[in-house]
Order: C-alpha cells, then sequence, then structure tokens
C-alpha cells in the first residue's frame, strides 16, 4: 500500500500545542522506506512566523541527518490552505532586530529547502501565494489539487512590497524568464489549469488524489541514484544559491531599510486591515 511509504511530521507553532512536554516537530522512525511527510499545521491559514520558520528549518535539518530517510512530502494539515506565506504581523510594527532575525530565517528555510539533498514533493492541498508558493517552488516537483479557489503564485506587489531576488530567482528558474516578470509584475495568483499551463505546477490532480500522486511521485524520483540525483540537483541550483549565500547580510539590510520605510509599514498595515476587515 503506499501509505506505508509515508511517515509522519507535524510542523505545529507552538501556540497550538497541546502540553509542552511534547516535542514541538514530531519525528517517528516507524518508516522503513524512508519518505516523511511534512504537515504544515499553523491555524487557521499557516502563516509562516518566525517560531514556524525556525521549526521547519530543524524538522529538515533532522531529516538531512537521518540517513534513513530519502525524501519528503511538504503539505498542510490546514484545509483548503497550504500556506497563506509569510506572517504579516512579524514585518509589521516590530524591532530591526526582530526584522533581522525574521528575514535570516525566511532565508535559513529558503536554502535549506533548496539546496536540499532529500527528494522534495509538494503536495498542495490549498491556496498558496507568496512564501508559500516559495516553499513549493523550491520542492522538486509539484503537484497541486484540481480546485478552483486553490490559487497559486508570488503576489508581493499586490501588498506594495517586493519579492526579493532570489524569490524572483526561484520562480524564474521553474516557469522561464517571460512568464516569471509578468507574474511578478502583476502579483499574478494562478488557478489551478493555469498554474499547470505556465509550468508552476507539474501536475493537477483531483484534490482525493493529491496525495497518492505525489507518493507515485516520489517513486519514481527515488528510483534515481542518490548520489547522481543530488549532485545533478545542486549543479542546477547552486549557482542561484550562492548569489544569496555570497550576501546574506546586505540582504537582511535591504531587507530592514525597506521593511521600515513608513509607505512599506502604512501598506502592510493596510493589506492586513483589509484581510481583517473581510469577515466583519
Ligand atoms: C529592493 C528589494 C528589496 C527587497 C525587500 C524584500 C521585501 C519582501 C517583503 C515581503 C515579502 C512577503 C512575502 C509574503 O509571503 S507576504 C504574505 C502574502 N500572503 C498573502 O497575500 C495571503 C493573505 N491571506 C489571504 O489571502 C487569506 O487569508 C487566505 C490565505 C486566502 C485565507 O483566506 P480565509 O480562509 O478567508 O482566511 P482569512 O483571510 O479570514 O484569514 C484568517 C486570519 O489569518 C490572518 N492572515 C491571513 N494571511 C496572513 C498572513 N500572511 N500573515 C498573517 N496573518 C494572516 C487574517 O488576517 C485573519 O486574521 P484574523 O482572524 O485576526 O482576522
Amino acid at each position: 500500500m503506499a501509505q506505508d511509504l509515508v511517515d509522519g511530521l507535524l510542523i505545529k507553532a507552538r501556540s497550538h500545542l497541546p502540553p509542552p512536554s511534547e516535542p514541538l516537530g514530531k519525528l517517528s522512525k516507524r518508516d522503513r522506506k524512508g519518505v516523511a511527510v511534512i504537515k504544515l499545521k499553523n491555524p487557521p491559514v499557516n502563516s509562516l512566523s518566525l517560531e514556524v520558520l525556525t521549526e521547519f528549518v530543524i524538522s529538515l535539518e533532522k531529516l538531512e541527518n537521518d540517513k534513513t530517510f530519502r525524501g519528503v512530502i511538504v503539505t498542510s494539515d490546514c484545509p483548503g490552505i497550504f500556506s497563506a506565506g509569510l506572517d504579516l504581523t512579524e514585518m509589521c510594527g516590530k524591532s530591526q532586530a526582530h526584522y533581522a532575525e525574521f528575514w535570516r530565517a525566511v532565508q535559513e528555510l529558503w536554502l535549506r529547502l533548496y539546496l536540499s539533498n532529500l527528494v522534495l514533493i509538494a503536495a498542495i492541498n490549498g491556496v498558496s501565494p507568496a512564501g508559500g508558493c516559495l516553499i513549493s517552488l523550491t520542492c522538486d516537483y509539484r503537484v497541486l489539487a484540481d480546485n478552483p479557489k486553490y490559487n497559486i503564485g508570488l503576489n508581493e506587489t499586490l501588498l506594495g512590497v517586493v519579492a526579493p531576488s532570489w524569490f524572483k530567482d526561484t520562480l524564474v528558474n521553474t516557469v522561464g524568464h517571460r512568464t516569471a516578470e509578468r507574474a511578478l509584475q502583476l502579483g499574478l495568483l494562478f488557478p489551478p489549469a493555469e498554474a499547470l499551463r505556465v509550468g508552476m505546477v507539474d501536475q493537477v490532480v483531483p484534490e482525493d488524489q493529491v496525495h497518492s500522486t505525489a507518493l507515485s511521485v516520489m517513486a519514481q524520483w527515488l528510483a534515481v541514484p542518490d548520489h547522481a540525483r543530488q549532485l545533478t540537483k545542486s549543479l542546477m541550483r547552486k549557482p542561484t544559491a550562492d548569489r544569496l549565500v555570497k550576501q546574506r547580510d546586505a540582504d537582511i539590510q535591504y531587507f530592514l531599510q525597506f521593511v521600515s520605510r513608513d509607505s512599506i509599514q502604512k501598506s502592510l498595515r493596510m493589506y492586513l486591515d483589509k484581510l481583517r476587515q473581510k469577515k466583519g
């Protein structure tokens, strides 16, 4: 059975954890076939807070260091939402030190995911804007559930902010320069059929088949000898990652200057207010 391949690893935000005695990321070693599942669980929208980013990195590191694991399926435990992207409250009204710590954590997760030796398959079972889309773009393969609500893309410009160069590079490496340029400037969020057409995802399948499809794809990728696949992945991705590695501190300084501007703070606050008012 396909499900027998899977091991569970749940990433939760501390505030939603039950008793403090439970570890944050649960890594069970029951699996024999080397595939783990990382399920993002930070209700209500799986926003990527500093805590979630940190926990994600720790979980990945554990899996990388545990040689029984060769692949990870990245998916969501929040119905209808893969991830709402970076937690906007981490970028509003906080100190410079907080912004710097937050941005370093965003960089760290991107680098870990993008250069991972593991096979990463995104099982995208919900809407996936901005940072949520970025996570899926770092994976080796993307399976998206066929639901017209499940838009995916880098919509930063619609918030009045700019996708940093390494977000842009990740998109360009996936969909090509022209599609990326148009998508980034317009902040396009693609519905499934469009996302497939432009190459933002590799497969669109009925919602109840996302997980089983991700498992089948995983089996195909794991049939390739690890050393050859890993070196090839590195050849393809390292030049892009190195551009950030060489200037991580400068990138943090850009972010600090950018996010601290009154105009950017105002844009982010207005966007958050709009989200909050949607309900009432
Ligand atoms: C020159 C170069 C300089 C380089 C500088 C670089 C600068 C880069 C700066 C920023 C980069 C940002 C990347 C990002 O990822 S920004 C995040 C973008 N995300 C979005 O636009 C998604 C926003 N959310 C939604 O559209 C919806 O919430 C959705 C995910 C579709 C879910 O909808 P629904 O189920 O209806 O839920 P609600 O909208 O009611 O939301 C529930 C509560 O969650 C709050 N929320 C939603 N998204 C976020 C978020 N990303 N961060 C924090 N909080 C979020 C929302 O406000 C609701 O809160 P409350 O219950 O208090 O009302």
